[in-house]
């Protein structure tokens, strides 16, 4: 079955993604040698500034304002005992973002990031705990997954409906006027959806995908990595569907997330990834739809040891390596000044020929 053949919405919004322009990453690449500087000088800078050039299609990119979007969930699987956390505490976080004392908070205020919180399927009632400077969006589709060792994580309806809620929560922000999207997850348990999904996807053993998360111990390991290969095993899925993929061993979340990419694509704005969770379900979107790859950028490697796996099955290489492992998007936002900086670099350097500084190439 074609991935998104019963899915009209989503194909509608896949087919509106359109492969990125390499014709204006090329005249990116031919002005960058024209500005005051020895060619390639500035490094990775000037990767990232030819691929802004190929997303926007613009000679002048803009990125801000950007837009951090933190979608919420819980995971029937917590109960197994694989998070060094409760349940509980995904509800109480989302409070927290609310009331702006998480660390996604204080770095969209360090970038003037509009944030917004959307409950796709928080275990707790949520509704009412927003404010106008850090609202959260009730777009809850059911009271966390299942839990994937005895049944499977959601139904395909609700899985579809996860990414309908990601690809929303983008048209809302792009709608503001926002022209980056930064895009973070929370939910305790869901490196063992992620990790899950990651295996099942790549074909990679399980022990090599999975890790400590929020720090459980290596006894807590070798249990979760049990948890994660009974899971599949237990689950009947075509692992060649990633919405069967999706709903059988998912997260509501990652759904989320991956829709939130597909829009953002389809739209023409670069998406940053953040880490682990945040780039499975990159890989989700890319294999719904291959074209969305080119307009994602990649923030940070997390300490997650299955980041790497999910890295290179997507052939990316992130900014930054701060040896992080929060997810909210806090990697991603610390990595949208690159992105500030590559188009002030081609807004506002000098050529040689208007500097009259003299090209030696020449
Ligand atoms: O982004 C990452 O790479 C990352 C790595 C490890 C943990 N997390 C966060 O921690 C939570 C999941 O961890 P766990 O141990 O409950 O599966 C979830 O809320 C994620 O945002 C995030
Ligand atoms: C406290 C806490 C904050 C988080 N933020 C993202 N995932 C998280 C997990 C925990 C446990």
């Amino acid at each position: 079955m074609p991935p998104l053949s019963d899915a009209p919405a989503l194909k509608t919004l896949a087919d509106r993604v359109r492969p990125v322009d390499r014709r204006a990453g090329d005249a990116t690449r031919a002005y960058l040698d024209t500005l005051t500087k020895p060619p390639g000088s500035l490094g990775d800078l000037e990767a990232l500034a030819v691929q802004l050039g190929e997303i926007t299609g613009q000679a002048k990119p803009e990125v801000t304002p950007p837009a951090c979007i933190v979608f919420a969930a819980d995971h029937g699987v917590a109960a197994e005992g694989v998070s060094a956390f409760d349940q509980e505490v995904t509800a109480q976080m989302v409070a927290n973002f609310a009331a702006g004392g998480a660390a996604i908070n204080a770095f969209a205020r360090c970038i003037d990031a509009r944030l917004e919180v959307v409950d796709v399927g928080v275990a707790g009632d949520m509704a009412d705990t927003g404010t106008a400077d850090n609202p959260v969006v009730n777009a809850k589709i059911r009271r966390g997954t299942g839990n994937i060792l005895t049944e499977p994580a959601m139904s395909c309806e609700e899985a579809v409906a996860a990414l309908d809620a990601g690809a929303q929560a983008a048209s809302r922000a792009l709608d503001a006027g926002c022209r980056c999207l930064i895009v973070g997850e929370m939910g305790i348990a869901n490196t063992t959806a992620a990790s899950a999904m990651l295996a099942v996807l790549t074909g990679h053993p399980v022990s090599g995908v999975v890790g400590t998360g929020t720090g459980i111990s290596s006894a807590g390991l070798s249990h979760k990595v049990s948890v994660i290969e009974r899971a599949i095993e237990a689950r009947w899925m075509d692992v060649s569907n990633p919405l069967d993929v999706l709903a059988n061993v998912g997260g509501l979340e990652i759904g989320a997330m991956a829709g939130a990419y597909l829009a953002g694509a389809a739209r023409g704005v670069p998406c940053l990834v953040d880490g682990f969770i945040a780039t499975v379900a990159a890989l989700l979107a890319c294999e719904l739809c291959p074209e969305v790859r080119g307009y994602l950028i990649f923030g940070h490697r997390s300490e997650e040891p299955g980041h790497d796996v999910a890295l290179e099955a997507l052939d990316a290489a992130p900014l930054l390596a701060l040896g992080m492992r929060l997810g909210e998007g806090s990697g991603a936002a610390l990595a949208f000044p690159l992105l500030d900086a590559a188009c002030a670099m081609l807004r506002e350097m000098a050529t040689f020929a208007d500097a009259g500084v003299d090209d030696s190439r020449s």
